[in-house]
């Protein structure tokens, strides 16, 4: 059984996810909270090994698949389940969302495949042999794929994914708006358009509207 909080950070690239991770976890920390961050693809050795082929080799949608899910199933059995079952708050750089947004939405890859492979990937992990294991919360970065590809440019030098058109990215995003409909009550959306200290209000005023901080409810 877990007793873990699983959080999630999800949004099209640029959206300023890796630049509020962090803050997330000193707020947990300083509520008492032992916090685990982490990311996918990656978060383990072989995990990491999958991410740089992921992100550096061409190659279809399904081998993009397999290789996410294969990543995460490592990452699951080796560092999220047993950080959930010594209690602790796993913040993770993206999940199972985004191979929905970027190898579905994005590269069109089916997703009833993706969702029986979810099942596949994320069952046996803590929660006994037939619950899958799912985040508590994804907190969705939502930007439009303009102003993320605008931050980028500024930023850093593309990787495979980051150097897709902005027409990728609107369906990425559009995979991303999909899901949260789907899960409501697990998704948060995050305006990631305003200024930074207004974007980290708000993803804090989310957690603590669930009772996993004190103080800083809306
Ligand atoms: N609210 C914001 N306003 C302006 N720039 C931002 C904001 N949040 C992040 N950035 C900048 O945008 C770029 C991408 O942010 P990052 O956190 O790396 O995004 P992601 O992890 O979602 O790809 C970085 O240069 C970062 O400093
Ligand atoms: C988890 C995951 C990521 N990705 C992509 C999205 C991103 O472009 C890339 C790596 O994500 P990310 O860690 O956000 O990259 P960076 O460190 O450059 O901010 O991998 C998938 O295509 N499928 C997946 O299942």
């Amino acid at each position: 059984m877990t007793t873990g909080l699983f959080i999630t950070f999800e949004g099209i690239d640029g959206a300023g996810k890796s630049s509020h991770i962090e803050t997330l976890a000193r707020a947990l920390r300083a509520a008492g909270r032992s916090v685990t961050l982490t990311r996918e693809p990656g978060g383990t050795p072989l995990a990491e090994k999958l991410r740089a082929l992921l992100l550096n080799d061409a190659m279809d949608a399904l081998t993009e698949t397999l290789l996410a899910f294969a990543a995460r199933r490592d990452h699951l059995c080796r560092v999220i389940g047993p950080a959930l079952a010594r209690g602790e708050a796993v913040l993770c750089d993206r999940f199972t969302d985004a191979t929905f947004a970027y190898q579905g939405a994005g590269r069109g890859f089916d997703l009833r495949v993706l969702s029986y492979m979810e099942r596949l990937a994320q069952t046996g992990i803590g929660l006994g042999p037939d619950s899958m294991l799912e985040p508590d919360l994804t907190l969705w970065f939502d930007v439009p794929p303009e102003v993320a590809a605008e931050r980028l440019a500024a930023a850093r030098a593309p990787d495979r994914f980051e150097a897709q058109p902005v027409e990728f990215f609107a369906r990425v995003a559009r995979g991303y708006a999909d899901r949260a409909a789907g899960a409501p009550r697990r998704f948060a959306r995050i305006d990631g358009a305003q200024p930074r200290e207004q974007v980290a209000a708000q993803m804090l005023a989310a957690v603590a509207a669930r009772g996993w901080l004190p103080g800083a409810a809306p």
